[in-house]
């Protein structure tokens, strides 16, 4: 009996939409089902509004710091009616019609898989069968344990990145890349923020330096960053609301933003009938190609591999060549981290600590780049920046690296290419980078280090 489809993909988020295209150009019968937005959270509440709203405060700060131009001014409804264009009005009307041209079956609803041999996806009251199941319904928020949030004024980045209006003063949970993007917007905008953090860090999955200059950064914008600190209880107190921290302090706001992390969506697929269990942190285990079982996919932040976009719409890449008969193995070093804070933070390959915990024989180097280039002066008149480069002594090439600086997330990808090619630093060395540039940062950085073999201790 032949299935009704050859595959069929759950959740069109950035990952969800790259499968669905490739498999509909390798001329396979594609179903796609989303219960929400062709898009995903990215497309609409994420990525594209996070990235559009942080520019014109960035362009802004920016022309206070290069020589002979005025501060220009701030529009808020403009700038509201510009990410309203960029999320499209929360309408994919036109994706769903673009699919559909392109030869899918687009069904609106919540998918669940309800058998296999061959699997089954039932959407609404109809269930499909199908050869390949892709599994792309990304992630959710967390939720911290706070007594008394569900009682206060709460945004996820789903309010946060559709406001409709900047609040006098916000309270932001968590201080990685949401709390740090989200918090600096804010403030930026005119909003009092407290940037709650747990860890002795921000960011704290990077080199501790990179939290370091972050924590100095926000303070520079006003941001009241509270480290070591986590929010015990919040409690409406007329029109305001009054967030109890673990130190015993409160703060007063008006809104509570959280970026406490996110937690893959796999809870209500019906996996767990077909045999495949997420881990505990919802996470959906799958091999070197993608596949969670034979003929079942999984894809983006449900895998957790690394929250990023580029990461799910690689993974995409990798399970569609596989199912389309051209076997690929996913290859995860030298993944960019990029948080658009301004200046630009970046981060790509393995922190000190990793690579301690792996045996390696590294040795690292940071770079003022003021000190050391004219780009920055020719930039700003006020530059700021800073390099930070981690090199395996033995094997002489570059493993990991970090930048605080503008532009960071276009030249992370020199570092980024080094790295994922193994380019032996000779040739890093001898390289001739445009002058003058921030580019330059990277030959210069590796100058300094003392590459001479250490005795390991026996
Ligand atoms: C504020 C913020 C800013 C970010 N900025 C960046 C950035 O600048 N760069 C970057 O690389 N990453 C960024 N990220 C991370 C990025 O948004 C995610 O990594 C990315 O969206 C993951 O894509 P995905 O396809 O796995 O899932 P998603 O984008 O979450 O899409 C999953 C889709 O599946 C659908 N779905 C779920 N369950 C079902 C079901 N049962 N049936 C049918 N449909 C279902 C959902 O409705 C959704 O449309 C940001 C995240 C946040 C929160
Ligand atoms: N520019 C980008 O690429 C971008 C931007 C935003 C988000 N993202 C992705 O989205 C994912 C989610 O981001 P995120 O920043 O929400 O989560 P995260 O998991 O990266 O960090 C959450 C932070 O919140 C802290 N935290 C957790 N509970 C807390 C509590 N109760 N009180 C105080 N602090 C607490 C943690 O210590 C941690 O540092 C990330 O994995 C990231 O990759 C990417």
């Amino acid at each position: 009996m032949t299935s009704d489809f050859d595959a069929i993909v759950i959740g069109a988020g950035p990952g969800g939409e790259v499968a669905t295209s490739r498999l509909i150009a390798g001329g396979l019968r594609v179903a796609v089902v989303e219960r929400e937005l062709i898009g995903g959270e990215c497309g609409y509440w994420a990525c594209i509004p996070s990235k559009t709203l942080l520019r014109p405060p960035e362009a802004r700060a920016e022309a206070t710091q290069v020589a002979g131009l005025a501060e220009p001014a701030l529009d808020w409804p403009a700038l509201r009616d510009y990410r309203d264009g960029m999320i499209r009005h929360l309408d994919d009307s036109k994706q769903v019609e673009s699919y559909r041209q392109r030869g899918a079956t687009v069904l609106k609803g919540t998918a669940r898989v309800t058998g296999r041999d061959p699997w089954r996806v039932q959407v609404g009251g109809e269930e499909l069968s199908t050869e390949h199941v892709v599994v792309a319904t990304g992630s959710e928020p967390v939720r911290p344990p706070i007594d008394g949030l569900d009682q206060v004024p709460v945004w996820t980045n789903r309010e946060a990145t559709t406001l409709t209006d900047i609040p006098q003063r916000a309270v932001l949970i968590g201080g990685s890349a949401v709390g740090v993007e989200l918090g600096q917007f804010l403030a930026r905008m005119g909003s009092q923020v407290t940037l709650v953090q747990r860890g002795p860090r921000l960011l704290d999955r990077e080199d501790p330096r990179v939290g370091e200059l972050t924590a100095e950064l926000l303070s520079q914008d006003g941001i009241d960053v509270r480290l070591g600190s986590e929010a015990r209880a919040a409690r409406r107190d007329g029109a305001d609301t009054v967030v109890e921290l673990d130190d015993g302090t409160t703060v007063r706001t008006d809104v509570t933003v959280l970026g406490a992390g996110r937690r893959p969506r796999t809870d209500d697929l019906g996996l767990e009938q077909s045999g495949i269990h997420p881990d505990a942190s919802g996470a959906l285990p799958v091999d070197e190609h993608c596949r969670a079982a034979p003929g079942l996919w999984a894809l983006g932040d449900a895998t957790a591999v690394a929250l990023f976009t580029h990461v799910a719409q690689y993974q995409a890449r990798v399970a569609t060549d596989t199912i389309l008969g051209r076997p690929r193995t996913a290859e995860y070093t030298a993944i960019p981290r990029v948080v658009f804070a301004h200046p630009e933070i970046a981060a790509v390959g393995l922190t000190h600590a990793q690579a301690t915990e792996r045996g390696i024989d590294a040795v690292s180097t940071e770079l003022d780049l003021p000190g050391a280039l004219a780009r920055p002066w020719t930039y700003d008149t006020s530059p700021q920046g800073t390099l930070g480069l981690l090199v395996d002594r033995a094997r002489r090439i570059l493993i990991g690296a970090w930048v605080v600086a503008p532009l960071a997330s276009e030249w992370i990808h020199t570092a980024a290419l080094a790295i994922r090619a193994r380019i032996p630093l000779e040739t890093l060395l001898d390289g001739i980078p445009q002058f003058p540039t921030y580019n330059e940062a990277y030959r210069a950085a590796l100058e300094q280090l003392d590459l001479e073999p250490t005795r390991m201790p026996r």
